[in-house]
């Protein structure tokens, strides 16, 4: 599938991985809306693709998606600007450990993950006036090994990966022309990546930073190509992508 023409949402799209979602789905003709919490970061970031693309191809809603009751609004508005929607792009992901708001790592990846699958599934479907559609969730390496340095957050991003593979073995989902997708990066340079070099944002910071060494850094814009191809290639669904930078791309068979 190609990605040009296509209507994509994106969440958490201000930042980091978010925003080289955004600019690679521009780059390549898609239209994509983006959600954030952040006001003045995502106009920014709206601003800046604007002046790479042109008007009218991006847009900006602010939604919490936390907030779950929130999120068909955010959705809806996306679906209506643009006349439907095509790929969903689960990204927004935060890694709070140490103190106690871990409960929101838990109420973001997980609840928001979710109900971003949700979302997209109904919007998308078939059999609900839909064309079909791909969804990506973003989980990370720590969703796949054991992670010291954030038990919470590796949890999430195990849950996000079970989560969508359960939803590929439902037989009404192929029929119905929605695929489910799942990247794991290791580290990428984001500002999430530069609040986890301040020790006392995490456990086990010595750990951390053997592991570190080993996988590396990714920049942004390779993991976005990597989405590209789980968005392009219509054979996947219920893939596990994994990147790091040390050791490449590799698909998982769980
Ligand atoms: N940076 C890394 O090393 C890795 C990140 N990931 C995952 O990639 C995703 C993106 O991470 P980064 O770009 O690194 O993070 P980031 O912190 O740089 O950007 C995250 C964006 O999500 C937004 N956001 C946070 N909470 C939100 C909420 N409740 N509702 C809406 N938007 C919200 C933030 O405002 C920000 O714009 C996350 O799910 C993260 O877990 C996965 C593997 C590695
Ligand atoms: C504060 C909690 C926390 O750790 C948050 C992390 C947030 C983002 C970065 C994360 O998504 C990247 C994780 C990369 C992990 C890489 C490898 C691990 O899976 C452990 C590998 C262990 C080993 O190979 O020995």
């Amino acid at each position: 599938m190609s990605v040009t023409g296509k209507i994509a949402i994106v969440t958490g799209a201000a930042h980091g991985l978010g925003k080289a979602f955004c600019d690679i789905l521009l780059k390549n003709g898609a239209k994509v809306g983006l959600i954030d919490l952040n006001i003045d970061q995502g106009q920014k970031a709206l601003s800046k693709l604007e002046e790479k693309y042109g008007k009218n191809k991006a847009m900006f809603v602010k939604c919490d998606v936390s907030n779950i009751k929130a999120m068909p609004e955010s959705f809806q508005a996306i679906q209506k600007n643009f006349g439907g929607l095509d790929i969903v792009i689960n990204n927004a992901g935060v890694g709070l450990e140490k103190r106690d708001d871990w409960e929101k790592t838990v109420d973001v990846n997980v609840k928001g993950t979710i109900k971003g699958t949700i979302l997209g599934m109904e919007m998308m479907r078939k059999d609900k006036g839909g064309k079909g559609g791909v969804i990506v969730n973003i989980s990370s390496m720590a969703g796949l090994n054991p992670t010291p340095s954030g038990p919470v957050y590796a949890a999430t991003k195990s849950a996000i990966i079970m989560y969508s593979r359960s939803w590929v073995h439902n037989p009404e989902l192929a029929p119905n022309g929605i695929r489910i997708n799942i990247l794991a990066p290791a580290f990428v340079d984001t500002p999430l990546f530069k609040m986890l070099e301040n020790k006392e944002n995490i456990h086990a910071p010595a750990i951390a930073t053997l592991v570190q060494k080993k996988v590396g850094v990714l920049k942004p814009e390779v993991v976005a190509e990597a989405l590209l191809e789980l968005l392009a290639d219509e054979t996947k669904t219920g893939a596990i992508l994994k990147i790091a930078e040390t050791t490449g791309k590799e698909y998982l068979t769980l």
